[in-house]
């Protein structure tokens, strides 16, 4: 898989997948090759000097699971859990012939079952239950495998969620730990969902831990109990979350929804 040619450049092969419109790097590291430190992520991540993502992740082997998820933000630096990278990984777990149609893996958060839908680019990945979702103001604030604030808002599409976001990240209760900042808007049948994503210091065009959080939340928010189907669009495509809700805890959380891969190259470094 690499190749460590005689003036000290390295080809890594690498593969591009989208799940909408959240995007990663995957690199298959089962044999532990790859030597890639926190600048040559960010250099990697960057969408003029590097391919451009929003994260990037390894598929590593794991003693008693199907694989292992490490995964960075475009920062560079390993992140908390990412739903929707979560479910390109399965993505690729099968295209590398690892898994069929369903598969345990393990994440930074704990183990994670997900399945693959027959259709065969829908990813539906089981999320960690939660039981505490707090409040700062009228925001939600929860752990979804990452932390996540959630804001109601009026004209989320007129919304500067660059500033706002970046704004909220950096404030006196978030700015050391940081924290993903979702804004969202009730359509009726569906919520409408931006956010601002730590470690990508920007929008990005979906959050798979942040649609979750927000669904979790809204579902508090309305007394809703039982079995739930939470219908999300983001700015990259659609997204649903299914749960459990006794009133305590949320259970058997999937986030469902596409994850592609779009192309494969060679890493030069
Ligand atoms: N895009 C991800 C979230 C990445 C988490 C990261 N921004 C962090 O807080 O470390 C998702 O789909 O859930």
């Amino acid at each position: 898989m690499l190749n460590q040619g005689n003036d000290n450049s390295m080809d890594i092969q690498f593969y591009k997948y989208q799940g909408a419109g959240n995007d990663f790097i995957l690199i298959d590291n089962r044999k532990k090759n790859n030597q890639l430190n926190t600048k040559e992520i960010e250099n990697l991540c960057d969408r003029r000097f590097g391919i451009g993502a929003d994260g990037l992740m390894l598929l590593q082997n794991h003693p008693d699971y199907d694989f292992e998820m490490i995964y960075f933000n475009a920062d560079g630096k390993e992140g908390s859990m990412c739903g929707n990278g979560g479910r390109c990984i399965v993505a690729f777990a099968k295209f590398l012939g690892i898994i069929d149609t369903q598969t345990d893996f393990l994440a930074v958060d704990g183990p994670h079952y997900a399945k693959i839908a027959p259709a065969g680019d829908q990813v539906e990945l089981q999320m960690i239950d939660v039981s505490s979702i707090e409040k700062d103001g009228n925001a939600f604030v929860l752990n979804t495998g990452s932390p996540h604030y959630v804001e109601q808002v009026n004209n989320l599409q007129q919304l500067d969620v660059y500033l706002e976001g970046k704004t909220i990240r950096n404030n006196e209760t978030y700015k050391a730990h940081g924290i993903n900042v979702n804004f969202i808007e009730d359509m009726g049948d569906h919520f409408f969902v931006r956010t601002f994503e730590r470690g990508v210091e920007d929008e990005t065009y979906a959050c798979g831990t942040g649609v979750t959080a927000v669904a979790l939340s809204m579902a508090k928010y309305k007394g809703q109990q039982g079995h739930i189907s939470s219908p999300v669009k983001v700015l990259g495509g659609n997204l649903q979350i299914e749960f459990d809700y006794d009133g305590k805890t949320f259970t058997n959380i999937f986030l469902c929804g596409p994850a592609l891969q779009v192309f494969e190259g060679k890493l030069r470094l």
